[in-house]
Protein backbone atom coordinates (compact mmCIF):
# COMPACT_ATOMS: atom_id res chain seq x y z
CA UNK A 1 0.00 0.00 0.00
CA UNK A 2 1.03 3.39 -0.89
CA UNK A 3 2.61 5.60 2.17
CA UNK A 4 1.64 9.10 2.08
CA UNK A 5 4.63 11.05 3.53
CA UNK A 6 3.35 14.70 3.55
CA UNK A 7 -0.22 15.26 4.78
CA UNK A 8 -2.01 18.67 4.37
CA UNK A 9 -5.28 18.88 5.97
CA UNK A 10 -7.93 21.65 5.14
CA UNK A 11 -4.64 24.55 5.58
CA UNK A 12 -5.96 28.12 4.99
CA UNK A 13 -3.79 30.48 4.78
CA UNK A 14 -5.00 34.62 5.55
CA UNK A 15 -2.46 37.64 5.51
CA UNK A 16 -3.55 41.16 7.18
CA UNK A 17 -3.00 43.67 5.04
CA UNK A 18 -2.53 47.31 6.27
CA UNK A 19 -5.91 49.44 7.05
CA UNK A 20 -7.43 46.20 9.42
CA UNK A 21 -8.13 44.26 5.53
CA UNK A 22 -7.13 40.75 5.19
CA UNK A 23 -6.19 38.37 2.20
CA UNK A 24 -7.18 34.79 2.52
CA UNK A 25 -4.29 33.41 -0.21
CA UNK A 26 -4.70 29.34 0.45
CA UNK A 27 -8.40 28.44 1.80
CA UNK A 28 -9.29 25.06 3.34
CA UNK A 29 -6.41 22.80 0.97
CA UNK A 30 -6.02 19.43 1.36
CA UNK A 31 -3.45 16.67 -0.46
CA UNK A 32 -1.25 14.45 0.56
CA UNK A 33 2.04 13.91 -1.14
CA UNK A 34 3.44 9.87 -1.17
CA UNK A 35 7.02 8.70 -0.48
CA UNK A 36 9.27 8.96 -3.48
CA UNK A 37 6.60 10.41 -5.89
CA UNK A 38 6.96 14.02 -7.76
CA UNK A 39 4.06 16.44 -6.55
CA UNK A 40 3.63 19.39 -8.80
CA UNK A 41 1.31 22.07 -7.74
CA UNK A 42 -0.29 24.35 -10.59
CA UNK A 43 -2.26 26.78 -11.05
CA UNK A 44 -2.57 30.93 -12.22
CA UNK A 45 -0.66 33.54 -10.47
CA UNK A 46 -1.85 34.45 -7.72
CA UNK A 47 -3.47 30.45 -6.45
CA UNK A 48 -1.75 30.68 -3.35
CA UNK A 49 1.15 27.54 -4.57
CA UNK A 50 4.20 29.93 -2.98
CA UNK A 51 2.30 30.14 0.20
CA UNK A 52 1.20 26.27 0.16
CA UNK A 53 5.32 25.74 -0.26
CA UNK A 54 6.52 28.30 1.95
CA UNK A 55 3.75 26.54 4.79
CA UNK A 56 5.29 23.31 4.22
CA UNK A 57 9.32 24.17 4.78
CA UNK A 58 7.46 26.06 7.69
CA UNK A 59 8.39 29.67 6.50
CA UNK A 60 4.96 30.66 6.89
CA UNK A 61 2.55 29.28 9.47
CA UNK A 62 -0.83 28.06 8.24
CA UNK A 63 -3.92 30.30 9.94
CA UNK A 64 -5.99 27.20 10.00
CA UNK A 65 -5.39 23.30 9.24
CA UNK A 66 -2.86 21.13 9.87
CA UNK A 67 0.46 19.72 8.02
CA UNK A 68 2.33 16.80 8.74
CA UNK A 69 5.19 15.22 7.99
CA UNK A 70 5.32 11.18 8.66
CA UNK A 71 2.45 12.24 11.31
CA UNK A 72 4.42 15.01 12.92
CA UNK A 73 3.05 18.73 12.85
CA UNK A 74 5.24 21.10 11.25
CA UNK A 75 5.91 23.77 13.30
CA UNK A 76 9.23 26.00 11.88
CA UNK A 77 12.22 25.27 9.09
CA UNK A 78 13.85 21.54 9.45
CA UNK A 79 16.57 19.55 7.25
CA UNK A 80 14.00 17.35 6.58
CA UNK A 81 12.44 19.57 4.25
CA UNK A 82 15.21 21.63 1.87
CA UNK A 83 14.39 24.25 -0.29
CA UNK A 84 15.42 25.38 -3.77
CA UNK A 85 13.97 28.90 -5.03
CA UNK A 86 14.42 30.27 -8.43
CA UNK A 87 16.61 33.07 -7.59
CA UNK A 88 20.64 31.01 -7.57
CA UNK A 89 21.15 30.80 -3.65
CA UNK A 90 24.81 29.64 -3.87
CA UNK A 91 27.59 31.25 -1.63
CA UNK A 92 30.03 32.96 -4.60
CA UNK A 93 33.01 33.05 -2.64
CA UNK A 94 33.13 29.45 -1.99
CA UNK A 95 33.66 26.63 -5.16
CA UNK A 96 30.62 24.32 -5.85
CA UNK A 97 32.24 21.93 -3.97
CA UNK A 98 32.64 23.92 -0.57
CA UNK A 99 29.42 25.21 -1.04
CA UNK A 100 27.65 21.73 -1.44
CA UNK A 101 29.57 20.93 1.65
CA UNK A 102 28.63 24.07 3.49
CA UNK A 103 25.30 22.44 5.10
CA UNK A 104 26.82 19.16 6.13
CA UNK A 105 29.54 21.09 7.69
CA UNK A 106 27.15 23.36 9.87
CA UNK A 107 25.23 20.20 10.57
CA UNK A 108 28.78 18.50 12.13
CA UNK A 109 28.73 15.56 9.22
CA UNK A 110 32.73 14.84 9.47
CA UNK A 111 34.83 16.11 6.91
CA UNK A 112 35.41 12.73 4.81
CA UNK A 113 32.12 12.39 4.68
CA UNK A 114 31.37 15.68 3.69
CA UNK A 115 33.16 15.28 0.79
CA UNK A 116 32.04 12.01 -0.39
CA UNK A 117 28.28 13.18 -0.33
CA UNK A 118 29.38 16.20 -2.32
CA UNK A 119 30.99 14.25 -4.96
CA UNK A 120 28.28 12.33 -5.15
CA UNK A 121 25.67 14.64 -5.04
CA UNK A 122 27.58 16.98 -7.31
CA UNK A 123 27.87 13.91 -10.04
CA UNK A 124 24.26 13.22 -9.79
CA UNK A 125 23.67 17.13 -11.28
CA UNK A 126 26.58 16.34 -13.79
CA UNK A 127 29.20 18.98 -12.46
CA UNK A 128 31.72 16.48 -11.22
CA UNK A 129 34.41 18.93 -13.76
CA UNK A 130 33.69 22.00 -11.80
CA UNK A 131 33.93 20.48 -8.45
CA UNK A 132 36.42 23.71 -8.13
CA UNK A 133 34.87 26.40 -9.78
CA UNK A 134 32.90 29.13 -8.05
CA UNK A 135 29.07 29.59 -8.67
CA UNK A 136 30.03 33.04 -10.45
CA UNK A 137 31.99 31.28 -13.33
CA UNK A 138 28.75 28.90 -14.60
CA UNK A 139 25.63 29.56 -16.34
CA UNK A 140 22.26 30.12 -14.78
CA UNK A 141 21.22 26.05 -15.06
CA UNK A 142 24.64 25.09 -13.83
CA UNK A 143 24.06 27.36 -11.03
CA UNK A 144 20.97 26.01 -10.25
CA UNK A 145 22.07 22.24 -10.45
CA UNK A 146 24.48 23.35 -7.63
CA UNK A 147 21.93 24.89 -5.39
CA UNK A 148 20.14 21.04 -6.04
CA UNK A 149 23.15 19.37 -5.05
CA UNK A 150 23.58 20.86 -1.98
CA UNK A 151 20.05 20.79 -1.01
CA UNK A 152 20.14 16.87 -1.49
CA UNK A 153 23.34 16.53 0.61
CA UNK A 154 20.94 17.85 3.43
CA UNK A 155 19.58 14.04 2.40
CA UNK A 156 16.18 15.88 3.38
CA UNK A 157 13.13 13.66 3.24
CA UNK A 158 11.02 16.23 0.90
CA UNK A 159 12.66 18.53 -1.76
CA UNK A 160 10.63 21.66 -2.28
CA UNK A 161 10.85 23.62 -5.32
CA UNK A 162 9.73 27.07 -5.99
CA UNK A 163 9.25 27.51 -9.70
CA UNK A 164 13.36 26.41 -10.01
CA UNK A 165 13.55 26.98 -13.61
CA UNK A 166 11.71 30.05 -14.36
CA UNK A 167 14.77 31.95 -14.48
CA UNK A 168 15.93 30.05 -17.39
CA UNK A 169 16.13 29.69 -21.10
CA UNK A 170 14.17 27.16 -22.81
CA UNK A 171 16.68 24.57 -23.69
CA UNK A 172 18.68 24.69 -20.11
CA UNK A 173 14.90 24.14 -18.39
CA UNK A 174 13.74 21.03 -20.33
CA UNK A 175 17.12 19.63 -19.72
CA UNK A 176 16.69 20.58 -15.89
CA UNK A 177 13.55 19.07 -15.85
CA UNK A 178 14.89 15.63 -17.63
CA UNK A 179 17.54 15.68 -14.71
CA UNK A 180 15.01 15.92 -12.41
CA UNK A 181 13.52 13.26 -13.25
CA UNK A 182 17.67 11.09 -12.95
CA UNK A 183 17.65 12.70 -9.50
CA UNK A 184 13.93 11.30 -8.76
CA UNK A 185 14.99 7.66 -9.90
CA UNK A 186 18.41 7.90 -8.38
CA UNK A 187 18.14 9.47 -5.27
CA UNK A 188 13.95 8.30 -4.66
CA UNK A 189 13.19 11.54 -2.89
CA UNK A 190 10.16 12.75 -2.86
CA UNK A 191 9.39 15.87 -4.54
CA UNK A 192 6.88 19.31 -4.36
CA UNK A 193 7.48 21.18 -6.93
CA UNK A 194 5.93 24.87 -8.30
CA UNK A 195 5.25 25.72 -11.54
CA UNK A 196 2.69 27.55 -14.15
CA UNK A 197 4.24 25.46 -16.96
CA UNK A 198 2.08 23.17 -17.98
CA UNK A 199 4.31 20.90 -20.39
CA UNK A 200 7.03 21.07 -17.00
CA UNK A 201 4.55 19.96 -14.72
CA UNK A 202 2.92 17.03 -17.25
CA UNK A 203 6.26 15.73 -17.49
CA UNK A 204 7.46 15.85 -14.04
CA UNK A 205 4.38 15.34 -11.96
CA UNK A 206 3.38 11.79 -10.39
CA UNK A 207 0.61 13.68 -9.46
CA UNK A 208 -0.45 17.35 -9.85
CA UNK A 209 -2.32 19.44 -7.68
CA UNK A 210 -4.32 22.14 -9.39
CA UNK A 211 -5.55 25.29 -7.66
CA UNK A 212 -7.99 27.63 -8.83
CA UNK A 213 -7.04 31.43 -7.67
CA UNK A 214 -8.36 34.02 -5.26
CA UNK A 215 -8.63 32.41 -3.20
CA UNK A 216 -6.06 29.53 -3.61
CA UNK A 217 -8.57 26.34 -3.73
CA UNK A 218 -7.94 23.16 -4.96
CA UNK A 219 -10.01 22.78 -8.39
CA UNK A 220 -8.80 19.29 -9.06
CA UNK A 221 -5.83 16.54 -8.30
CA UNK A 222 -4.52 15.30 -11.88
CA UNK A 223 -2.87 11.84 -12.28
CA UNK A 224 -1.74 11.54 -15.77
CA UNK A 225 -2.31 8.05 -16.29
CA UNK A 226 -1.22 8.03 -19.52
CA UNK A 227 2.43 7.66 -18.39
CA UNK A 228 3.83 4.42 -18.59
CA UNK A 229 4.75 3.09 -15.06
CA UNK A 230 8.12 3.69 -15.41
CA UNK A 231 9.32 7.41 -15.53
CA UNK A 232 9.71 9.05 -19.02
CA UNK A 233 12.90 10.82 -18.75
CA UNK A 234 12.97 12.67 -21.66
CA UNK A 235 10.77 15.36 -23.33
CA UNK A 236 10.42 13.58 -26.79
CA UNK A 237 9.02 10.82 -25.51
CA UNK A 238 6.43 12.60 -23.39
CA UNK A 239 5.03 14.39 -26.57
CA UNK A 240 4.84 11.41 -28.91
CA UNK A 241 2.58 9.60 -25.51
CA UNK A 242 -0.80 9.10 -26.86
CA UNK A 243 -2.93 10.77 -24.17
CA UNK A 244 -0.54 13.50 -23.90
CA UNK A 245 -2.01 16.15 -25.46
CA UNK A 246 -5.65 15.39 -24.16
CA UNK A 247 -4.46 16.20 -20.66
CA UNK A 248 -2.48 19.27 -21.63
CA UNK A 249 -5.99 20.51 -23.32
CA UNK A 250 -7.81 19.73 -20.27
CA UNK A 251 -5.42 21.92 -17.75
CA UNK A 252 -4.94 24.59 -20.71
CA UNK A 253 -8.81 24.63 -20.44
CA UNK A 254 -8.71 24.86 -16.77
CA UNK A 255 -5.96 27.63 -16.68
CA UNK A 256 -8.48 29.33 -19.34
CA UNK A 257 -11.55 29.13 -16.77
CA UNK A 258 -9.51 30.54 -14.29
CA UNK A 259 -8.13 33.93 -15.97
CA UNK A 260 -11.48 34.53 -16.56
CA UNK A 261 -12.76 34.71 -12.99
N1 LIG B 1 3.40 38.04 2.69
C1 LIG B 1 2.25 38.32 2.06
N2 LIG B 1 1.47 39.33 2.48
C2 LIG B 1 0.30 39.60 1.86
N3 LIG B 1 -0.17 38.92 0.78
C3 LIG B 1 0.58 37.92 0.33
C4 LIG B 1 1.83 37.56 0.93
N4 LIG B 1 2.35 36.49 0.24
C5 LIG B 1 1.47 36.21 -0.74
N5 LIG B 1 0.41 37.05 -0.70
C6 LIG B 1 -0.77 37.04 -1.59
O1 LIG B 1 -1.30 35.74 -1.59
C7 LIG B 1 -1.77 35.37 -2.88
C8 LIG B 1 -1.09 34.09 -3.31
O2 LIG B 1 0.30 34.35 -3.52
P1 LIG B 1 1.33 33.22 -3.95
O3 LIG B 1 2.63 33.88 -4.18
O4 LIG B 1 1.27 32.10 -2.97
O5 LIG B 1 0.70 32.72 -5.33
P2 LIG B 1 1.36 31.88 -6.52
O6 LIG B 1 0.30 30.96 -7.00
O7 LIG B 1 2.62 31.28 -6.05
O8 LIG B 1 1.61 33.03 -7.59
P3 LIG B 1 2.74 33.19 -8.74
O9 LIG B 1 2.54 32.06 -9.70
O10 LIG B 1 2.44 34.52 -9.33
O11 LIG B 1 4.08 33.13 -8.03
C9 LIG B 1 -1.47 36.55 -3.78
O12 LIG B 1 -2.65 37.32 -3.93
C10 LIG B 1 -0.41 37.32 -3.04
O13 LIG B 1 -0.49 38.71 -3.30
Amino acid sequence: MSQHLLQINNVSKTFALSKGRSLTAVDDVSFAVEKGSICVLLGPSGSGKSTILRMIAGLEAQSSGTIALKGAQIDGPARERGMVFQAYTSFDWMSVGKNVEFGMKINGVPAKERRERAAHFIGLVGLSKFIDTYPSQLSGGMRQRVAIARTLANAPEVLLMDEPFGALDAETRWQMQELMIEVAEASGTTMIIVTHDIEEAIFLADKIVFLSSHPGRIKEEIIPEFKPAKRIRNKEELLECPGYIDIERKIMRMMREEGQH
